[in-house]
């Protein structure tokens, strides 16, 4: 029984040491494969503000972190793709794709962890180079987040990260359950900025997306494979969800039925496919930063046929997956084919995201 007990223990001791020479020794084949590359001083991000230097530490107290406390180069310096959408859940369920989509393997022992639990605000959850955010409804929300993790992006000297937001929008002329890619984000007056108020003094931004990314993605549609449509076109950016939209359901309204249908047309005639409520911020401040991004959004009602989401809650998850798959295809096809040569097959730990689950 005793000899039992020893001979375990050996065989454990011994598989531990595998594991962790076999560790080693990836780590110095990824090593040779780099060469001489040194680690970046610097994230790739521009026109940020200089003062960030001496912050020390650095508080991002909407997601609970600090650069004092925890050391962002080695936590989030390998993130490349920084996905968003509006509720935990939506972005935890991606988290969840994107871990079987690039074939990472969590131990069973073991849940996501929400990194950003300590601000009691927003969700995070970091997969491989894949971070997900939540970020709560509308443009002070989301402009919140994007400072914050742009900060992170900075201090942990990320090399261009490309930002997504994955949403959910009211379509306009579009079939509900159609994946809308914007290719404009326009305020409520048609105007391509996103407007703020600073020092007393209206500052607007350029809502400008990167369109290389649109197209791109846009290209891993399958018309002949995918279950729905994916369209490309302008997004209408409102600071509300009712009479910013045009609704006759809100708690107020001041216009009436002809007036809604007759401004809808118009949108619909300058190309306009869509409604959202962050779309505006979102490439705003990526783009003062000088970050890629885009907006992937699943259409949940046709605004042309009416104001109320009637969908079931069954039929919102299933549509919910749609852009997710889409930039899911995206995140594959740029990590595999930086990969190409690389074990990607080989299935990893994701050690910085996992808490104990017992
Ligand atoms: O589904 P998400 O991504 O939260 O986005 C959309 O849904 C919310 C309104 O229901 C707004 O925030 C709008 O932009
Ligand atoms: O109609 C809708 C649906 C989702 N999000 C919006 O902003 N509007």
């Amino acid at each position: 029984m005793a000899g039992n007990c020893e001979l375990n223990r050996d065989v454990c001791q011994l598989k531990e040491l595998v594991r962790s020479q076999g560790k080693q020794l990836g780590r110095l084949v990824r090593h040779m494969k780099m060469g001489c590359k040194k680690p970046p001083r610097e994230s790739t991000l521009k026109g940020l503000n200089p003062c960030l230097r001496c912050l020390q530490p650095d508080v991002l107290y909407h997601l609970g972190m600090d650069t004092g406390s925890m050391n962002f180069p080695k936590i989030f310096g390998d993130v490349r793709f920084v996905c968003m959408g509006g509720t935990p859940e939506r972005m935890e369920r991606f988290a969840h794709m994107i871990m079987k989509e690039l074939s990472l393997k969590l131990h069973p022992a073991t849940k996501l962890r929400n990194m950003a639990e300590d601000g009691h605000r927003f969700a995070l959850y970091k997969v491989g180079p894949v971070l997900c955010a939540s970020h709560g409804m509308g443009g002070p929300s989301i402009s919140i987040l994007l400072h914050e993790l742009l900060k992170m992006m900075h201090h942990a000297k990320c090399q261009d990260p490309v930002f997504i937001r994955i949403g959910t929008c009211g379509g306009i002329g579009l079939e509900p359950g159609t994946v809308a890619i914007t290719s404009e984000a326009l305020d409520g007056m048609l105007r391509p900025y996103h407007e703020t108020i600073v020092q007393g003094k209206v500052v607007q931004h350029s809502s400008k997306l990167d369109q290389c990314l649109t197209q791109e993605l846009l290209s891993l549609a399958d018309p002949c494979e995918d279950e729905f449509d994916t369209v490309v076109g302008k997004t209408v950016c409102t600071n509300d969800f009712y009479e910013g939209q045009t609704r006759l359901d809100g708690a107020f309204c001041d216009y009436t039925n002809p007036s809604k249908s007759a401004y809808l047309q118009g949108l619909l005639g300058q190309g306009v496919i869509n409604f959202d409520m962050e779309s505006t911020a979102f490439a705003a401040l990526t783009s003062r930063a000088g970050v890629r991004s885009a907006v992937v959004s699943i259409t949940i009602i046709n605004r042309m046929e009416g104001d109320q989401v009637l969908a079931s809650r069954d039929r919102l998850s299933e549509w919910e997956k749609r852009p997710q798959e889409l930039v899911a295809r995206y995140i594959r096809k740029a990590m595999l084919g930086q990969d190409e040569d690389s074990d990607t097959d080989e299935q990893e730990d994701v050690p910085p995201c996992a808490e104990a689950d017992i």
